[in-house]
């Protein structure tokens, strides 16, 4: 009988083992375990910081599998600290440190970890003796003891992954303290996110197949994971070329700038709406003077309603109560060269719309604005008032199909309620958040944030977006 003590069953470890990153989104790393190497390394390119200097974050591209460069995770975390690190060839580099969850086997624990590129190397982590534990044992001459993972899981493209890392966003807008930006900032923040602002007028392209960019005050801009485009009408034309350049860079975009540009034309986004069979006010358009009776026939004569096809907030939109001012209405828009729609006035709306606000399929809040005495137009900017109010099934359903049919993942549907059920007056690809979080009291930007958290990819394959 020997004196030794009875010592728990260690936790073994081969010299070779897989290791996962969830927090990184990296479900699977092959690691190579170094007790020579105090803290652990993992590979990173494109290494970017970014955030506040109270709450530094870091943003980088990881390529986990060493014989497919073609799939990039983008990353990011906090910084913890950034550290001269001596590596096995003698070389030192300044090296941003972070700390993640890592989990191998059934052993999941918070570990350090230095961001460098290990591209030439076999491995693309190295897991440092700071992540051994006590309870551990490295058997040098053994390989994976813990549970073996797979490459195929970056293959599999996860559609319901949400993003849990700090995100870096951008708003293009020309208003950076509206209500709209201030409370998308603070409910991006309050998630642990990066926003900035980026003023539309400013940004310039450099356009070309290889490494397309966007210019900001005389350099280039870093990479962003998601743009919010607040594009006003004025600045339509060359908000969506920049709109467009992002989406060239890869980035996510809140509305893509193909979508904001069938919503901004009121004559195809109504073709569009049409096509799938929405419930509209009936609409003419023509381009020759000699057709003006016909128009008005089509839309069931006097009173009708006639539109400047560049109008908002309701200017340029106007009533001819006769068929005698609407037709001098229609040859005076034509004299003026101006492009417009004619259509039937849905009396029964009385001077009321509705606005439901759609974020990604989902109807989040609806209101309903209503015109002041006197007028027909409802819009906040001439006069009317808002409420909350609760749309029917029909209502919803519309509301929901017209944001699918022009692929918006955030917009405002202006609806009329009609005696034949719900017109579509128009979709608006960058609606304002003051009327409708004032009249439903509901977090609005919060649901936008969300929306851009469930939607950032997070895993790319390099020549496609997402
Ligand atoms: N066919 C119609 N029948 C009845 N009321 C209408 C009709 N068209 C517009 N209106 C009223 O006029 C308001 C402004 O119309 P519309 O939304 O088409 O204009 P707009 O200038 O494009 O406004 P926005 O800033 O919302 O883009 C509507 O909110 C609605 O109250």
């Amino acid at each position: 009988m020997t004196n030794e003590t009875i010592l728990p069953p260690k936790f073994p470890l081969g010299w070779e083992e897989w290791v996962a990153l969830p927090d990184l989104g990296l479900p699977a790393i092959k690691a190579k375990v170094d007790t020579g190497a105090k803290t652990s390394a993992l590979h990173a390119v494109r290494v970017e910081p970014f955030g506040s200097e109270a709450k530094p974050q870091v943003r980088f591209i990881m390529h986990p599998d060493p014989s497919d460069p073609s799939i990039e995770v983008v990353c990011s975390a906090r910084v913890k600290d950034k550290r001269a690190v001596t590596s096995s060839n003698g070389h030192t580099e300044l090296r941003y440190v972070i700390e993640a969850m890592a989990k191998i086997g059934e052993k999941t624990q918070l570990i350090e970890i230095s961001l460098t590129n290990r591209e030439t190397m076999g491995y693309r982590m190295l897991l440092g003796r700071s992540a051994i534990q006590d309870d551990m044992s490295v058997r040098p001459t053994e390989s994976f003891l813990q549970e073996q993972l797979s490459y195929s899981v970056y293959k599999k493209r996860r559609k319901s992954a949400v993003q849990q890392r700090p995100l870096r966003i951008g708003i293009l807008t020309q208003s950076p303290s509206n209500y709209s930006n201030t409370r998308m900032i603070e409910a991006a923040e309050s998630r642990g996110h990066t926003i900035e602002t980026i003023y539309t007028s400013r940004c310039y392209m450099a356009i070309n197949g290889h490494k397309p960019e966007v210019h900001y005050r005389g350099k280039p801009l870093d990479r962003y994971d998601a743009i919010i485009p607040r594009i006003g009408a004025s600045l339509t034309f060359y908000g969506m070329a920049v709109v467009r350049q992002f989406e060239a860079m890869g980035v996510y975009v809140l509305n893509t700038a193909d979508s904001i540009g069938k919503s901004r034309d009121k004559l195809l986004a109504h073709q569009l709406l049409a096509q799938h069979g929405l419930g509209m006010p009936t609409t003419a358009f023509a381009k020759s003077a000699r057709d003006t009776k016909d128009i008005l026939d089509l839309v069931g004569g006097s009173p009708a309603v006639v539109k400047l096809l560049e109008s908002t907030q309701g200017r340029g939109v106007v009533l001819a109560e006769t068929r005698k001012s609407a037709s001098a209405l229609i040859d005076a828009f034509r004299g003026l060269n101006a492009h417009f729609l004619v259509q039937e006035f849905v009396k029964e709306a009385a001077g009321s719309d509705i606005r439901a606000f759609v974020v990604n399929g989902k109807v989040v809040g609806s209101m309903m604005r209503t015109a002041a005495e006197g007028d027909f137009r409802s819009n906040v900017h001439q006069g009317g008032s808002v409420k909350t109010v609760k749309l029917s099934k029909e209502e919803r359903r519309a509301a929901i199909r017209a944001a699918k049919i022009l692929r918006l993942d955030v917009s405002g549907v202006d609806i009329l309620r009609s005696d034949s059920g719900p017109k579509i007056l128009e979709v608006n690809s960058s609606p304002g958040l003051e009327g409708i979080e004032k009249a439903t009291g509901k977090d609005i930007a919060g649901a936008v944030i969300e929306c851009i958290e469930a939607n950032v990819p997070t895993i790319y394959r390099v020549g496609q977006k997402g």
